[in-house]
């Protein structure tokens, strides 16, 4: 694979269009709850910025219709804090508004253009010849000189800002791709077992993991917690209580069951569900074993219990590599936050060489100030789908 990296790069006083991914939680008045994937991009803004580029950030927040949809006027407020370079905000992303803000940056400035999925093709995926010839391609390749893909977090979604550049630009990787690509992409030679804790909410990306990570061999054993492990439960059918079936049926993730199943029934000596959870009873945090299930019918699962961590950290303790993505719950509550806490503590206390991948994962790191993981990833999708081998939409485009 022939992909450039800035140091092929001459930039000084051309208009580079540079893809970050800035995905960040936010709080409840729409602001950044969490600013690390922003600092993760310093490097490559302020690289191209002290080499005289004129910088357009290309980026998204969020999924149409979800909680955390939203402006990049907040990102682009902290990277003018972050970055030496001044950075401004343009509320378009390809109109001849946007056009016009791009061809006025002076060499070493910087503008943070608007959430690339307020325009309804870029939530589509397409092969990269037919991306670059979207509007949003189309509209800015125009004025941009170069293209630089910094957004590893993202480069498994085959979208038009993701993909479609490089068929009409000359295409670079950003520091944080390089570097994300150099750890990640050696997961076949790091030290075995390999056990995969997958976990979060994102259930049809992290079933996939643990499909090719069982499939491939890459992984010997697949450890699941939070939305994840409660569908791999509804799959060995336990029955989880109405509020989590109808959790999982409001996210559209029904259908996950029968893949689950299937894998459980290929692979059910190599995947790992909890042996107990977590509930909200009487307005506190209740475990309960598996043995008095169903929880009550407004008794949704929220966490891993403790039997669960103990039994998942002693196995992790013979690993020779953890691969480590999504909360084991619902952290963001100090009541369902400890499976994550205690969990991720024992996987930077153990021996074995840590990869920790997922937005929402490294931030509950930073919240619950863990140390001693090998690798904290920016990605989470991204970092699991390379780790079990799988090419990504957006590196396989840059390869010119
Ligand atoms: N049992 C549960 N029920 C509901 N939500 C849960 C549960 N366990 C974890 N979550 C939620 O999962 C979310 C994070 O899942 P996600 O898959 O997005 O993590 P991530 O991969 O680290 O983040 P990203 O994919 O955005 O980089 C958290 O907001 C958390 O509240
Ligand atoms: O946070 C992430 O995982 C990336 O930004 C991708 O977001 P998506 O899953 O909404 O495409």
């Amino acid at each position: 694979m022939a992909i450039r990296t800035l140091d092929d790069a001459a930039v000084d006083g051309d208009a580079v269009g540079v893809r970050v991914d800035i995905n960040s939680p936010l709080d409840e008045s729409g602001g950044l709850a969490d600013d690390a994937r922003l600092h993760a991009h310093v490097e490559t803004l302020t690289e191209l910025a002290n080499r005289g580029a004129r910088v357009a950030v290309l980026a998204h927040q969020g999924r149409p219709g979800g909680d955390e949809f939203g402006r990049l006027e907040p990102h682009a407020e902290r990277l003018d804090e972050l970055l030496d370079a001044p950075v401004d905000y343009c509320d378009a992303t390809f109109s001849a508004e946007a056009r016009a803000a791009v061809e006025a940056l002076d060499p070493g400035e910087v503008v943070v253009l608007e959430n690339t999925r307020f325009y309804s093709e870029e939530y589509m995926e397409f092969d990269p010849e037919r991306a670059a010839e979207t509007f949003l391609v189309d509209g800015l390749a125009s004025v941009l000189d170069a293209y630089v893909n910094d957004a590893f977090a993202a480069a498994h979604r085959s979208q038009p800002s993701l993909v479609g550049f490089p068929a009409r630009l000359p295409a670079y990787a950003g520091r944080v791709m390089e570097q994300e690509l150099d750890v990640l992409g050696g997961i076949d030679e790091t030290p075995e077992p390999r056990a995969y804790v997958v976990g979060g909410a994102k259930v049809p990306d992290s079933v996939t993991v643990a499909q090719h990570a069982l499939e491939s061999g890459l992984g010997d054993v697949v450890l699941t917690t939070g939305v994840v492990a409660n569908v791999f439960l509804l799959a060995a059918g336990h029955d989880l209580g109405e509020a989590s079936a109808d959790f999982v049926r409001q996210q559209g993730y029904w259908e996950e069951i029968d893949r689950a199943a299937d894998l459980l029934d290929r692979y059910g000596d190599r995947i790992r569900v909890p042996t107990d959870v977590a509930v909200e009873r009487d307005g506190h945090r209740h475990v309960l074993a598996l043995d008095e299930f169903p929880p009550a019918s407004d008794e949704a699962v929220m966490d891993i219990g403790p039997d669960t961590v103990e039994t998942y950290v002693a196995e992790l303790a013979s690993a020779g590599t953890v691969v480590l993505n999504g909360p084991a719950g619902v952290f963001e509550d100090e009541t369902f936050a400890d499976g994550t806490r205690d969990l991720f503590a024992g996987v930077a206390a153990a021996d074995a060489y840590s990869i920790v991948g997922g937005g929402d994962t490294a931030s509950a790191i930073r919240r619950f100030d863990l140390t001693g993981f090998d690798h904290v990833s920016t990605g989470g999708g991204a970092a699991l789908r390379l780790l079990t081998g799988e090419e990504l939409a957006a590196v396989r485009a840059l390869d010119q």
